[in-house]
């Protein structure tokens, strides 16, 4: 690892898409890879991953999971445990039939017929790996395995040794590895070299250790298990303490040259360590880490939502790298910041890992400058004074509204085009509507400066409130059309409501949204009725016609 620091500029300059294009790793060549940067991303979506409750797939699913991670360009595709049932033997065996670069595996415990199993479904691989394991921990020896020392360790030279009679590439764990006394793991891990394996991983099995922790045994490993060199040391992270991520960057940082993970971090339990935030944090600090992937990183959100399809499991909003609102900005200072330079606020680019581009989330935390630039995206170029208009609605909107949609603010911008400059405007309105209630209605509505009140009965509210409005500004035009709509959904949707009157023929339309649908009618209803007038006084025959007549004019 590296101590140079890093300025933003060159923080962001690894991320370009593709940029560590996929190189096939020799991954029985300890020696060559132990003394390189490049780190083995080694894939167990499809076995650990299932494990995770709920999480189970079908061979269709597991094939194009595995199609995905070739994609990606993960250098081992765990495809599973052959023995486990004749669908996971079948899956691993179809992955191996369909592999191009990746190396395939399937896990194994210390069994020959697991071996065995294991070696019979990799059979059609190009390249392929049996994974065996052991626990090593007290706890493990004693409860689980009723093994001694001495037990394990002849396990593992058989395991490990029988593996080799069928690949060349041997990977062996030692489960609950850091629950392990020390002395015992050095010699664990020495048996399994000597037997033959390629790559020792040391797996928190259940997420039970912290970085300073782990960087020391893998610091100690290395410095007390004497063939160590002939080996690729792997880190296999579980999330219990939502560590995962810290403790596998933390063994690559002391000298690790594998890590285990999966896609969105599915696993047993709290999951495994997430291959996307991995990935993410040794490319954007590479400054530190000084060590690289084969990930093509723009694929990455396409393989998280393919995964989440597949298993059901959705992805938290804020998940680091794949969550919707990874690049998703809402306050003001920040979305300004965006606007004026992406770096202030951003360490990776979104297209690095498959997003077209952040966005600008609007909601009552926003700013007029990232309002500004939404209602050009939206097609609309406002005067000043209407923008000002707009933004305080629009504010006024996101402090009822959970979500306020690009749909809210074409509503709510329409609307303010659309009664710009108009000689009504409705200032105040209440209801009284129930079951066993009289529906009334009192509307207020100012006609240049002038406030005219009213009160009405009706069969419900709506009516109520056009009668009152009929009152306040007296005409006889006739409704022609009254038609709602949510603009978005959920219950705190807006409504957008349409009013079309008819006088002399000619009709005129009027808008109004809100998410009170009596409020949008009664706006909807002014603004026609406004229109009406305008024209009216643009005629002055039509303005003495009763059938247009206010008497306000
Ligand atoms: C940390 C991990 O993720 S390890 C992988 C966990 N994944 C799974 O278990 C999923 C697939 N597993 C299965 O389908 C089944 O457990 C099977 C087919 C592997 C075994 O099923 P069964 O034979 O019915 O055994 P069961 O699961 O009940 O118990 C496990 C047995 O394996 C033994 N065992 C566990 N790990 C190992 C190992 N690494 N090497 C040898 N034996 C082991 C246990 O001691 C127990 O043995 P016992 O029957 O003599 O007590
Ligand atoms: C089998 C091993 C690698 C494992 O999954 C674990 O210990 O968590």
């Amino acid at each position: 690892m590296t101590t140079q620091t890093n300025s933003p500029a060159q923080a962001a300059s690894p991320d370009r898409p593709g940029a560590t294009a996929h190189q096939a790793v020799d991954t029985t060549n300890a020696a060559a890879v132990n003394a390189g940067d490049r780190v083995v991303i080694f894939d167990t979506t499809l076995r650990d991953g299932e494990q995770c409750p709920g999480a189970s797939m079908t061979l269709d699913e597991k094939l194009r999971v595995a199609e995905m991670l070739e994609r990606l360009g993960v250098d081992v595709i765990e495809a599973g445990f052959a023995i486990a049932s004749n669908g996971d033997f079948e899956s691993v065996y179809k992955v191996a039939e369909r592999s191009r670069e990746a190396v395939i595996c399937s896990l194994a415990r210390a069994k020959h017929a697991d071996i065995e199993r294991a070696a019979e479904a990799l059979k059609p691989a190009r390249r392929k790996r049996i994974h065996t394991f052991i626990s090593t921990s007290p706890l493990h020896r004693k409860f689980k395995l009723n093994m001694d020392e001495a037990q394990v360790l002849e396990a593992i030279a058989d395991s490990v040794s029988f593996a080799r009679r069928f690949t060349d590439d041997v990977e062996w764990s030692c489960e609950d590895g850091t629950r392990t006394e020390p002395e015992f793991l050095f010699k664990a891990i020495d048996v399994a070299i000597a037997s033959g394996a390629t790559t020792i991983n040391v797996p928190d099995t259940v997420g039970y250790t912290v970085p300073e922790e782990y960087i020391a045994l893998i610091r100690a490993i290395r410095n007390n298990v004497a063939n160590i060199d002939k080996a690729i040391l792997s880190a296999h992270c579980h999330n219990d303490l939502g560590l995962a991520v810290a403790n596998s960057l933390a063994a690559v940082a002391a000298g690790a040259r594998q890590v285990e993970c999966t896609v969105n971090g599915i696993g047993e339990r709290a999951g495994n360590a997430a291959l996307e935030e991995i990935v993410m944090a040794l490319r954007t600090r590479a400054d530190i880490m000084g060590v690289r992937t084969g990930i093509d990183t723009s694929t990455i959100t396409q393989a998280s939502q393919l995964v989440s399809a597949v298993t059901g499991f959705p992805i938290q909003y804020n998940k680091a790298i794949v969550g919707r609102n990874a690049f998703a900005h809402e306050s003001g200072i920040h979305q300004d910041g965006m606007l004026k330079n992406a770096q202030t606020y951003e360490i990776m680019t979104p297209e690095s890992v498959g997003v077209n581009k952040s966005s600008l989330v609007m909601g009552k935390h926003s700013g007029r400058h990232a309002f500004k630039t939404k209602l050009k995206e939206l097609g609309f170029e406002l005067g000043d004074n209407a923008v000002e208009d707009a933004f305080r609605r629009f504010k006024d909107l996101a402090d009822r509204k959970k979500t306020v949609f690009d749909d809210d603010l074409v509503a709510l911008v329409s609307d303010e085009v659309g009664h710009e400059g108009e000689s009504l405007k409705l200032v105040a309105l209440s209801v009284a509507c129930g079951i066993g209630v009289d529906h009334t209605a009192t509307v207020t509505i100012e006609q240049h400066g002038t406030s005219h009140s009213a009160s009405a009965g009706g069969n419900g509210p709506i009516d109520a409130v056009f009668d009152a409005i009929r009152k306040a500004i007296p005409h006889e035009a006739v409704l022609q059309l009254y038609q709602v709509h949510a603009v978005t959904e959920g219950t705190d949707a807006q409504a957008r409501v349409t009013v079309r009157l008819k006088a002399r023929g000619r009709s005129h339309g009027g808008t109004g949204s809100d998410p009170d649908t009596v409020v949008a009618s009664a706006s909807a209803y002014v603004n026609a009725l406004a229109k009406l007038l305008e024209k009216a006084a643009d005629a002055p025959e039509e303005a003495a016609d009763p059938a247009i007549r206010s008497a306000a004019i």
